[in-house]
């Protein structure tokens, strides 16, 4: 596959914590607008390789690739500013902040403008329609200017995602996005993410495999820090291996 038509690419990627190996040789590729999920038992290294994506962690060798730039070197922040995003799984908001001003101020951030309020008046307008457009984008501008305490919970997941989107990335990584999010919410939140523009691809970790299979285009599954297969969901749904490593386990990580 050539530079051009991925966003997202590691190569080789290794991490062992002691004898724990975390990372086994992974190698993945996320093209322009994919939605690709990422699988795998509780333990599996889903984590620790997204946290090797973003730089939290170092891998012991490897490469990640970001729309062709090595950015294997690269601190957080400078891979945030290239082009990469991602979310937690627990909730990283200011619960008395409205979503329009957490919206705007990760805006002005990006801009370079946070807390220079002499800045013409003009730019910060736009930081505020940038920050509108992304609360309609998300479904939230019903709810633009309560605080955020307030919001449903599945509206609060959807306001990280929205901080992530300010920084304008290629890339966006959503470690399970809808963790303790109440079912009936959780389809309404990844539905907004699948309608999410094509020029950001998506890399997501989640376990309700209803949701993996409803709204992955490819699933990646990781097992014991090694990707074990990568397919389209219909070829996953029936690959052996997959059930196998399922099978019997209580709780599917
Ligand atoms: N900083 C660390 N130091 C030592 N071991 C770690 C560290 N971070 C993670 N681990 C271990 O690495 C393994 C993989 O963890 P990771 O969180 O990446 O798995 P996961 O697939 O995301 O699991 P889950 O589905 O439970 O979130 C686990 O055994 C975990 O305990």
């Amino acid at each position: 596959m050539s530079t051009e038509t991925f966003a997202l690419r590691t190569e080789n990627l290794r991490k062992r914590f002691g004898s724990l190996e975390v990372a086994r040789d992974v190698s993945i590729t996320l093209p322009r607008g994919a939605r690709h999920a990422l699988i795998g038992p509780n333990g599996a290294g889903k984590t620790s390789l997204v946290n090797l994506i973003t730089g939290q962690l170092a891998p012991d060798s490897g490469r990640v690739l970001l729309d062709g730039q090595d950015i294997t070197r690269l601190d957080r922040a400078d891979r945030v500013k290239a082009g990469l995003a991602r979310t937690f799984q627990i909730n990283q908001l200011f619960p008395a902040l409205t979503p329009i001003e957490a919206i705007t101020l990760a805006v002005t951030e990006r801009m370079g403008m946070a807390g220079q309020f002499w800045r013409s008046l003009a730019s910060h307008e736009d930081a505020i329609a940038e920050a509108w457009a992304i609360l309609v984008q998300l479904r939230l501008s019903d709810v633009a200017t309560r605080p955020t305490r307030v919001l449903a919970y599945g509206q609060q997941r959807l306001l990280e995602i929205g901080l992530a989107l300010a920084t304008r990335p290629k890339v966006l990584l959503l470690d399970e996005p809808a963790a303790g999010v109440p079912k009936g919410e959780s389809a309404e939140l990844f539905s907004v993410i699948a309608a999410l523009p094509d020029d950001i691809s998506v890399l997501f970790i989640e376990h309700d495999m209803s949701l993996v299979f409803r709204f992955a285009s490819r699933i990646i599954v990781l097992v014991s820090g090694g990707v074990l297969v990568e397919a389209e969901p219909d070829v996953i749904r029936t690959d052996q291996r997959v059930r196998d490593v399922y099978l019997g386990q209580a709780h599917h990580g």
